[in-house]
């Protein structure tokens, strides 16, 4: 029986690794479940796999919880609650889902505590790469990767040499807007914005498929995960998102990962590697398919993504930078304060003002993703 923690059980990762679980349900035990405002489905939930422990965002949320739990389920809320169910339950995995930056604190602490971290909050790595890898070594623990790019370059790698390796590709769908000029994203809607193509996700993640900043932190997250220079890093547009990422040996033979779009494949294996099981997903049929097209990244009409390189090859607090104007600036389109363009302009804006650390410990890192987030705020 493997034990699981949830951090972000209500999102989108969070309900498709519940999904899992619950398909293999007589293999799978869920030790605790954190979740931020959604007490209705955390409350659904706990009814279902009674875990050990939960969380909420708020002391209020958990007041209004506790007499609704089973028996035997403790409530915890806020930050501390969060680490609670990270690192203070009997789970062998922690699955990291929680959306942006607030997910550091708990991934430390699951690291701390010998945890597995399935990884899926991908803005931990984007702030705080080189704290969370270099203490993950120390461990012992492993990072296994849940976002899709990521899940197929560590199966393409498996069991190769990495000193046989080219250069790896993340293959990027374009987004809801792939195939707008510049000038017709002057008047898009965040409704529009957020009908991506392939995938059903969270709010936030989709806007970032859009702005291509999704495909930028992707490549930050693949640097640390692989511990691979930049320069071995590259994107492909791939609009079907059939092909989730491709290694290149020296010899030139290339091994891709292919599947439908559907987050439940990677999610099972990070929750079953080494091995493989029957998954709820649809198989893939190529000759459904027919063709797939590929399309070199355009970098001036994907303007984030030259930035999240530029601070990548940066490194120190510049990505910690990239990561906290962004978050500010998708919470602001999406409130409708501010329009599509405006978020690549607040990033811009706030790094160009940075003022860059390079190795900095985890209190300057906490300080600068605090700054950033009042900057980007007031621009
Ligand atoms: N969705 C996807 O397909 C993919 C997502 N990812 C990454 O996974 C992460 C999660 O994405 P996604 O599932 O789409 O996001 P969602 O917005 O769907 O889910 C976010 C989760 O975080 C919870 N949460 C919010 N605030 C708090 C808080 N203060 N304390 C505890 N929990 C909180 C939410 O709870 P509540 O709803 O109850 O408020 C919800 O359960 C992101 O880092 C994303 O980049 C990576 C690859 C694919
Ligand atoms: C499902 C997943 O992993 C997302 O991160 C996905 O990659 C978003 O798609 P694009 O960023 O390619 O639009
Ligand atoms: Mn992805």
């Amino acid at each position: 029986m493997k034990k699981i923690s949830v951090l972000g059980s209500t999102g989108s990762i969070g309900t498709q690794t519940l999904d899992v679980a619950a398909k293999h349900s007589e293999h799978f035990q869920i030790e605790g479940l954190a979740a931020g405002g959604n007490i209705a489905l955390l409350l659904e939930q706990a009814r279902r796999f009674k875990p050990r422990k939960v969380s909420v965002a708020t002391r209020e949320l958990a007041e209004q919880i506790k007499a609704e739990v089973p028996a035997g389920t403790e409530v915890f809320y806020g930050d501390h609650g969060l680490i609670e169910i990270a690192a203070g339950t009997d789970a062998d995995i922690v699955v990291t889902a929680v959306m942006g930056s607030l997910g550091l604190p708990s991934t430390l602490a699951a690291i701390e505590a010998g945890k597995t971290i399935g990884l899926a909050n991908k803005e931990t790595l984007v702030t705080a790469g080189h704290i969370v890898t270099a203490r993950a070594r120390e461990k012992g623990v492993k990072l296994l990767p849940i976002d899709s790019e990521h899940s197929a370059i560590f199966q393409c790698l498996n069991g190769e040499n990495l000193k046989d390796l080219a250069s790896i590709t993340l293959t990027a769908s374009g987004g809801s807007f792939r195939d707008r000029t510049r000038d017709e994203l002057k008047h898009v809607t965040v409704e529009d914005a957020l009908k991506h193509p392939n995938w059903s996700m969270g709010a936030k993640i989709t806007i970032d498929s859009a702005t291509m900043v999704n495909k930028g932190l992707e490549v930050i997250e693949a640097h640390w995960l692989f511990g691979l220079p930049y320069e071995q890093i590259n994107v492909l547009l791939h609009p079907e998102s059939i092909i989730h990422s491709f290694v290149e040996f020296r010899d030139t033979s290339i091994i891709a990962q292919l599947g439908n779009p559907d987050m439940r494949v990677p999610i099972q294996y990070a929750l079953t590697y080494p091995e493989r099981w029957e998954s709820p997903s649809r198989p893939l049929s190529l000759a459904e398919v027919g063709k797939l097209q590929f399309r070199e990244m355009d970098f001036e009409r994907f303007p984030c993504l030259r930035l999240a390189y530029e601070c990548g090859k940066m490194g120190g607090t510049a990505t910690t930078a990239f990561n906290a104007a962004n978050e500010v600036a998708v919470a602001r389109f999406l409130r409708k304060e501010i329009s599509f363009l405006q978020i690549e302009d607040i990033i811009e804006r706030v790094l160009d003002r940075h003022h860059n650390i390079p190795e900095p410990e985890l209190a300057e890192i906490e300080a600068c993703d605090k700054r950033t987030r009042e900057a980007a705020a007031k621009l």
